[in-house]
């Protein structure tokens, strides 16, 4: 399902005295099966971004189209409960909203609300729950008796349980340890090769941005500042510090090297093991003329 945003601007508390202008003239192309990144700093606009993704806001100018809907500022915006189903958004510690009393009963809550038969509904929950690395044994504990890493696994298989065409991810890992932050991201991207799920990670981390994603969308001050792939973004690093945001260790290595060395690289490698193998390859080539 392909999403489009087309010069949005949210105003909140629009016509009152505390109005305030989050977000002007975004436009975002996000077609089916990509993985894409918003990174920026806080009060950028990341999160009003976001809720237009599954129409929880509707703009204040401009339209959002989400598959075959497409949602105006001004208009009735009727029948939105199908846009929801499919775009399933992970929000920050989703672990705070589980209430049931066990596991089960939590994950098949949101498909059961949005009319899927209980026995449907149990069979989504398994396949959920393996998809998010947890055994069929939890089914039957209560949500609250499990480690916090498992409740935010479990938290999230009940979004996987809706089936979803799109995965809205915000901030996914915060407070996790760098493991559990690695399992999830990695397990978040097996699910996005696996399925062709379009991915849309909320972070402020370039690091995360750069390592998964394959657009990259910066918002500074409301506005979109930057697009491209990991590359075309790096490709002006300077640019991105006087943003004052982060550039991944590997990519300030390999502009070093280029800068002490003289030795052009073909292109922005983003992780180790990639530039490490272009280095020996460029000096065993270098050794053998
Ligand atoms: N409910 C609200 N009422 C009024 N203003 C809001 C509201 N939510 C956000 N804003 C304002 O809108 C702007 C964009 O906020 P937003 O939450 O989208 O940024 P963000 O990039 O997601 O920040 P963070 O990284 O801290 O989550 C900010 O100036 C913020 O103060």
């Amino acid at each position: 399902m392909d999403i489009s945003l087309q010069h949005v601007e949210y105003r909140y508390q629009a016509n009152t005295p505390f109005e305030r202008l989050a977000i002007e003239d975004v436009s975002i192309d996000i077609p089916a099966g990509t993985y894409m990144a918003i990174i920026g700093h806080t009060g950028s606009g990341k999160s009003t971004v976001l809720q237009h993704l599954n129409a929880l806001l509707q703009p204040s100018k401009g339209t959002v189209k989400i598959g075959s809907h497409e949602i105006k500022s001004g208009q009735k915006n009727k029948h939105l409960k199908p846009v929801r189903q499919k775009v399933g958004i992970v929000f920050q510690f989703p672990e705070h909203q589980l209430f049931e009393e066990t596991v089960e009963k939590d994950i098949i809550f949101g498909p059961m609300n949005f009319g899927v038969s209980e026995t449907e509904a149990k069979e989504r929950a398994r396949l959920a729950l393996k998809q998010v690395g947890l055994a069929e044994d939890i089914l039957e504990k209560s949500p609250f008796d499990l480690s916090g890493g498992q409740m935010r696994r479990v938290a999230i298989a009940g979004v996987l349980a809706m089936e979803p065409d799109v995965i809205v991810l915000d901030e996914p890992t915060a407070g996790l340890d760098p493991r559990g932050r690695k399992e999830i991201m990695d397990m978040f991207y097996a699910l996005h090769q696996e399925r062709q799920l379009s991915t849309i990670l909320v972070t402020h981390s370039m690091e995360d941005a750069s390592r998964y994603a394959d657009r990259i969308v910066i918002m500074q001050q409301g506005k979109v500042a930057k697009k491209g792939t990991p590359e075309e973004i790096f490709s002006s690093p300077v640019e991105l510090m006087q943003m004052g945001l982060d550039v991944p260790e590997v990519v300030r290595f390999q502009l070093k090297l280029e800068k002490q060395t003289g030795i052009k690289l073909d292109k922005i490698y983003l992780t180790i093991d990639e530039l490490s193998s272009k280095i020996t390859e460029v000096l065993s080539r270098g050794v053998r003329s």
